[in-house]
């Protein structure tokens, strides 16, 4: 039989490389946990997380940050069972001993996150980060920061899983832009490597 070579199609479920470099740069990688799992995480984590709205200073005014957060260590005794359970999917997959979960709760097409590459002072290289989506689907585009600063849209599906190397933070921001489209809430659980002396937000 001829060897064929797989040709990506519009059908694809498999992995989608973004970038990439040494460190295993950007991959989607859509149905790491079905749908049915998604959507009872994503309740879950919506009725049972304390949430927090929080302001900080922009220019000369206080501005509220268009989203809901919260935060955990995974060796907390308080981590919710829900994220215990997501913590051990993604580590399996991808191998990283992720040791903290940033949660941002985007309830409409209002709520955002502005451009932005994750704080190298809170990874531990050459750790990725790892962004688990539930909810509804939302855009993020990713865009290099080296000229003509080309934009790359990704629709981040539920149950997807989106991987960005250490080093893609120091050359590709990430961004999740309001929309007038009806979207319904997304929820998206930011794993990291943290350094142990860096106190969480
Ligand atoms: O919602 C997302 O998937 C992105 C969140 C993000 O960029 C962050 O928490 O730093
Ligand atoms: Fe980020």
């Amino acid at each position: 039989m001829a060897a064929s070579v797989r040709q990506p199609s519009l059908f694809d479920t498999g992995p989608r490389v973004l970038a990439q470099d040494a460190q295993g740069g950007i991959v989607y990688t859509p149905a790491l946990i079905d749908g049915a799992t998604a959507q009872a995480w994503f309740e879950r984590l919506r009725d049972g997380v304390a949430w927090q709205s929080y302001s900080r200073p922009m220019y000369d005014r206080i501005v509220e940050v268009p989203r809901l957060v919260a935060s955990y260590r995974l060796s907390s005794p308080e981590l919710p069972e829900v994220l215990a359970r997501a913590a051990a999917v993604v580590r399996a997959h991808t191998g990283v001993p992720f040791n903290a979960v940033g949660l941002n709760h985007y309830r409409d097409g209002q709520d955002s996150v502005a451009p932005h590459n994750d704080k190298l002072r809170i990874l531990v290289p050459p750790h990725p980060i790892a962004l688990l989506s539930v909810g509804s689907t939302r855009r993020m585009i990713i865009r290099a920061k080296q000229p003509p600063r080309r934009a790359m849209p990704i629709d981040l599906e539920p149950g997807s899983l989106l991987v960005m190397s250490y080093d893609s933070q120091k050359h590709y921001d990430h961004g999740v832009p309001k929309t007038r489209e009806e979207v319904g809430p997304r929820i998206s659980l930011a794993f990291r490597v943290r350094p142990d002396a860096e106190p969480m937000p």
